[in-house]
């Protein structure tokens, strides 16, 4: 078993009326799975994948990776387990001056000590291995280039070549084609399945390309508002279950408006009682009829 959540709940520090991110969540995943999450913006994909990385201590609930429950270890224990997942961010935290290179062979940072990663910065211990990961992303022209001078989707599948030169067996990627073209998309989701495939390890991918999803995932977890709303087998995913999860995502004034209207407000499933609940629409002060308002 890679990984178990029960009845777990998070909320970010420091967010407004310490809202629950994630709700309640019994999630479980065998060694060697590939999911896709889904949901629309503000689900909590992120969190999940944050959380799982051990980037985010839950809040109630537990969590178990690798039969451990990571917050019951010591930081050094804790860091250990780190070295065995990899979290491939939307946007991977690259410094600017860095060169290509060595931006990749950070993936080997969790297996290397102090000294080797100084010396991997001042020279690239492996540029061979640099080379080729980044081949299998069409990024190899690159391998010197400063990531500052790299294109948003050329950033973007730095981070997933850093993720292929990693040893982990759990792939935590968050949005990993949201910057590339849609060949380019194919291609890249086609390599990390693959390599997930080939080291057997668990893959947890959160995509806003529901299409894809749905083609290339056997199991997808749909999140709304913190909450999985369904956790499927591909062929049981159907559209109506699509349509519901990113259903009214964007809501109205009109639908904010419920807020003075109690009898409507019972009717609208979106109206949250809880002031826990981050999806809770908040008093709007100027009221437009029938105006868009992005959910925030
Ligand atoms: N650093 C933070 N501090 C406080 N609240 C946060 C923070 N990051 C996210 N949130 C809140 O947590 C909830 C879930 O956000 P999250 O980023 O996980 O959603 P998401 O499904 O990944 O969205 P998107 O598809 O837009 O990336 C949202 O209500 C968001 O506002």
């Amino acid at each position: 078993m890679t990984l178990t959540l029960l009845n777990l709940s998070v909320r970010h520090p420091g967010a407004i009326d310490a809202a629950l991110a994630l709700r309640d969540l019994t999630l479980t995943v065998d060694q060697g799975e590939q999911i896709a999450l889904i949901g629309p913006s503000g689900a909590g994909k992120t969190t999940l994948l944050h959380t799982l990385a051990c980037a985010l201590k839950p809040d109630q609930g537990s969590i178990s990776l690798f039969d451990n429950d990571p917050w019951d270890l010591s930081s050094a224990a804790r860091h250990a387990m780190r070295a065995r997942l990899f979290l491939a961010p939307q946007t991977p935290p690259l410094p600017p001056r860095q060169r290509v290179v060595s931006a990749v062979l950070a993936g080997l940072l969790p297996g290397w000590g102090f000294w080797q990663a100084l010396k991997s910065l001042v020279k690239p211990v492996d540029p061979v291995a640099a080379f080729n990961a980044l081949a299998k992303v069409q990024l190899q022209d690159k391998l010197y280039a400063r990531v500052d001078r790299l294109s948003g989707g050329e950033r973007q599948r730095c981070g997933i070549a850093r993720l292929l030169i990693s040893q982990a067996d759990l792939l935590l990627v968050d949005e990993p084609l949201s910057a590339l073209d849609p060949a380019l998309a194919l291609h890249t989701l086609a390599v990390l399945q693959q390599e997930a495939t080939g080291r057997g390890a668990t893959l947890i991918c959160s995509l806003h390309q529901v299409t894809l999803a749905r083609s290339h995932f056997p199991r997808i977890v749909g999140l709304r508002d913190g909450r999985i709303m369904f956790d499927a087998a591909r062929d049981d995913v159907t559209d109506a279950m699509i349509d519901a999860l990113y259903r009214n995502h964007n809501r109205t004034i009109d639908d904010l408006n419920y807020s003075n209207d109690t009898g409507a407000a019972q009717d609208n499933e979106y109206f949250a009682t809880d002031p826990s609940d981050a999806s809770a629409p908040r008093p709007a002060p100027a009221l437009v009829p029938g105006a868009l308002v992005p959910r925030c």
